[in-house]
């Protein structure tokens, strides 16, 4: 598709309230592992966080990567568990997923960008004690409706992120790239979902907006039903949601992410399909509203 020169001025010109409404805004963009999907996707995203940056955004990037984690883990004879979304890490996964988050993903993203002529700068948790954590326990939920505490591992969840780290790095035009990385007080690494991560930096850090991408449209009351897709969802349905079984797996971290960003000071929260060429662009600088927005109030 071709546009006329005059077409091409208007969209700039129709993208002009929302630059200015984010214009010097920190937003928390979480790259999920299941929306890299493949070179081309790839570059679409990187492109669109150039793009922010130099409309005066400050992105902060927290990617995940699962699916690496989980091919690695096959490669040297080890399956993948999950209880509610987490994956069961024993010290030998906890490592393991450290080196592909560490060594392989967040290198490649800071590269990709590097290339593109933003000054991206990789951190994993243990930066500067960017990210500091406490081992995890998942509340598992019996037949009877009582909890029952379930150890996971060197699963971690924040205790505390330093700002300053991020504000000075912001100040002075890097773009941080961060791994879920954390670590403990007691000197353990913690391997954090991805998306508790990025909840805790965008409520400690005020940020305008937190997007999740990832490999699915948004929320479905039944997600084998298209006609069921959810644009804003409120707390009270999320959390009766979850209760009932409708947001399950990797979707419960996200949903818990989006409440705790907004109750730690996040303005909004959205989950958006990393599969869609350009959906932070189309997310941020149209009106066409896409993926579903996550919200606090019942
Ligand atoms: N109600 C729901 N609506 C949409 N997706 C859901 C829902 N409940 C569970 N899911 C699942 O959550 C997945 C997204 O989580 P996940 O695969 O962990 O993504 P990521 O790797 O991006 O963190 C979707 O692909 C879908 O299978
Ligand atoms: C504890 C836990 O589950 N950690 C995640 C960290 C990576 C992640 O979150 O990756 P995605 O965003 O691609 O799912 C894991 O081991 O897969």
């Amino acid at each position: 598709m071709e546009f006329s020169a005059e077409a091409k001025a208007s969209i700039l010109v129709d993208a002009l309230p929302y630059i200015q409404n984010f214009y010097g805004e920190t937003i928390v963009i979480k790259y999920g592992g299941n929306a890299m999907i493949n070179d081309d996707l790839k570059n679409k995203v990187m492109h669109d966080l150039v793009l922010m940056k130099y409309v005066g955004i400050r992105p902060i990037i927290v990617h995940g990567g699962g699916p690496d984690i989980t091919s690695f883990l096959e490669k040297v004879g080890k399956t993948s568990t999950f209880v509610n979304g987490l994956r069961v890490t024993d010290r030998e996964t906890a490592q393991i997923a450290e080196m592909v988050l560490v060594g392989k993903i967040n290198s490649e993203i800071v590269s990709r960008l590097n290339s593109l002529n933003l000054k991206a700068v990789g951190l994993s948790g243990k930066d500067a004690n960017l990210i500091v954590a406490s081992k995890k326990y998942a509340a598992v939920k019996n037949a009877d409706n009582t909890i029952t505490n379930t150890d996971i591992g060197f699963v971690g969840e924040v205790k505390n992120i330093n700002t300053a780290l991020l504000y000075d790095l912001l100040d002075q035009n890097y773009v941080p790239v961060i791994s879920p990385i954390g670590i403990g007080e007691d000197g353990n690494s913690y391997n954090i979902n991805a998306d508790y991560v990025a909840a805790e930096i965008a409520g400690a850090m005020s940020a305008k907006k937190m997007l999740l991408l990832t490999d699915i449209e948004g929320i479905y009351r039944d997600y084998n039903d298209k006609s069921t897709f959810i644009s804003t969802l409120s707390k009270k349905e999320a959390e009766a949601m979850i209760a009932d079984g409708s947001i399950n797996g990797g979707m419960i971290p996200k949903v818990e992410a989006c409440l705790r960003s907004l109750e730690k000071g996040a303005g909004k929260t959205s989950i958006i399909d990393g599969r869609q060429a350009h959906s932070l662009i189309l997310e941020l600088f149209t009106s066409q509203g896409i993926g579903t927005e996550v919200v606090h109030s019942n």
